[in-house]
């Protein structure tokens, strides 16, 4: 039988625990020997659940050997005091059926293995308990997992919070807006094939009873450099690709579109189109009935693909220069799709690409582009088109979650759990200023994680003359200031 140990560190209780979840209590003064005998073999082999007991909790080596031994026996879950660390396993591993859920239901932190229900669960207990708000901050590199345990955290409620028909609806919209999301909003890139490119903070509003009313999204930093530009190997967003595999005959021929990713300038730069880890068809129609699901009518849906078609008509657009060296649109097709996907007169949109205007002192100057600068003018306007569209899908997502007295009459929202999952830090050559704005933001997270753990509890022990050996710890301050700093910071050099 596996074996896993559990400890509970306010005790000295030490309780075995089958994967099956059974408890074996050992009786009398030899029962109680030989479940510690093999409470400290298994320690052996699996690690400690919480780092705090480790015996060498301040080294490096020890922490990385820990996690290592406990990755190796799929246990991808170690506490630090509160704080949880997952190893993201990459495989299945089944540690996440209606079962787990029921285990981690009302249990106290320490009773089962460690585990995202675990937080999920304490979170909701605090809430409800003290009613007060709280908040689960997920951070870590790009691929770490943070999307796949956000996503696991909103199951955890949907599945073992209270139900009715009404909340039921406002589960199924909370679920259902992440795949619509992820179709716009996430991308192939180097480290992840479904990297989130977009910062997310997803309130989740509960009743007095602990059902989950309502909820909103706050979306932040969407990369929109990527809808013009993929690094090779990377793709644009998911959406693009989705429409053209799984897209109807008849849907693709009123957009104007080919079903082949190859015809779209804006989706050859990565030279991936096609990714064997991802099923476009698939996706496509999870997402088209997401859409039915957070309220999108069938207009509403067609506007929307119109857009993301502009987008890719834009990208499209070609020009050439005149005898002056002035940028002309040599490629009337696109304009005509676009005039009519963006409902604009055709000629003034050409006009548009082709001419920048000034207004200075109440008069308007209107001057020609040269080719280079009407490339720009072009991929700024997709940029725009695409983020704006971004912008309103997040919005119309909050329409559809938010609290509603004639769904769930008589009842108030009074408390709010947070979800924080921001993209996660990467270091590239050619990174865009979205990567560098989401990577100052990991910077200040991490300053805020040393302030919240390490360094107030370490003052806290210092004030109330508790004999202890500080932890030395990398204060990651000098990176926030490099960004920072008034006047010799990069934003400060940037702005001036
Ligand atoms: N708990 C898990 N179990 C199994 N596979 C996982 C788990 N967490 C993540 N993965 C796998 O790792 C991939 C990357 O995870 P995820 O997209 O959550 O990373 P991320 O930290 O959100 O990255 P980014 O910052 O790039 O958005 C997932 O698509 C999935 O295949």
């Amino acid at each position: 039988m596996e074996l896993q140990i559990e400890y509970i560190p306010t005790g000295e209780i030490i309780r075995v625990v089958s994967q099956n979840g059974e408890c074996k209590t050992a009786a009398g003064s030899d029962g109680i020997r030989l479940t510690m005998e093999s409470a400290l073999t298994a320690r052996d082999r699996v690690g400690v659940q919480d780092f705090v007991l480790l015996e060498n909790f301040t080294s490096e080596a020890a922490f990385i050997e820990n996690l290592r031994k406990r990755f190796k026996e799929n246990l991808i879950y170690t506490y630090i005091g509160s704080v949880l660390v997952s190893v993201n396993p990459y495989k299945d591993l089944e540690i996440y059926s209606k079962q787990h859920m029921e285990r981690y239901r009302g249990v106290s932190f320490y009773e089962v293995s460690p585990h995202l229900y675990a937080i999920a669960d304490n979170s909701y207990r605090s809430l409800r308990i003290e009613r007060k708000d709280q908040c689960i901050l997920i951070s870590g590199e790009s691929g770490a997992g943070k999307t796949e345990a956000t996503k696991k955290i909103l199951q955890y409620y949907a599945v073992t919070c209270p139900a009715s028909d009404q909340v039921e609806t406002v589960k199924d919209r909370l679920l259902q807006s992440n795949p619509v999301l992820e179709a716009f909003g996430n991308a192939k890139t180097l480290r992840n094939d479904n990297s989130s490119r977009f910062g997310k903070y997803m309130d989740v509003q509960f009743d007095y009873k602990g059902a989950p009313v309502g909820g909103h999204i706050l979306n932040y930093l969407l990369e929109k450099s990527r809808v013009v530009h993929q690094n090779h190997g990377e793709r644009n967003f998911h959406i693009f690709y989705q429409l053209l595999e799984g897209g109807e005959d008849d849907l693709l021929r009123r957009l104007g579109l080919e079903k082949n990713p190859q015809q779209y300038h804006y989706l050859v730069k990565g030279q991936c189109a096609r990714v064997s880890s991802i099923s476009d068809k698939n996706d496509w129609k999870v997402v088209r009935r997401a859409l039915s699901v957070i309220n999108f009518n069938d207009n509403e849906v067609e506007d929307l693909l119109s857009i993301v078609a502009s987008v890719l008509h834009l990208g499209n657009v070609q020009f050439a220069a005149d005898e002056q060296g002035n940028a002309q649109v040599t490629t009337e097709n696109q304009i005509k799709y676009l005039a009519r996907l963006l409902g604009v007169e055709g000629s003034v949109l050409r006009e548009a690409l082709i001419h920048k205007t000034i207004i200075a002192k109440g008069e308007e100057l209107v001057s020609p582009l040269n080719l280079e600068q009407a490339a720009y003018a072009r991929d700024a306007l997709a940029k725009a088109v695409y983020g704006r569209t971004f912008s309103w899908l997040v919005n119309k997502i909050n329409k559809s979650l938010a609290y509603k007295e004639a769904e769930c009459p008589g009842w108030r929202s009074a408390t709010v759990l947070g979800l924080l999952d921001i993209y996660g830090f990467e270091v590239f050559q050619h990174n865009s200023f979205e990567q560098f704005c989401i990577n100052y933001c990991n910077e200040k997270l991490q300053q805020l994680f040393i302030e919240l753990t390490l360094k107030s509890e370490q003052e806290e022990y210092e004030s109330e003359g508790i004999a202890w050996e500080p932890v030395q710890y990398f204060n990651n301050k000098i990176i926030c200031d490099l960004v920072e700093e008034k006047f010799k910071g990069i934003i400060s050099i940037l702005v001036s």
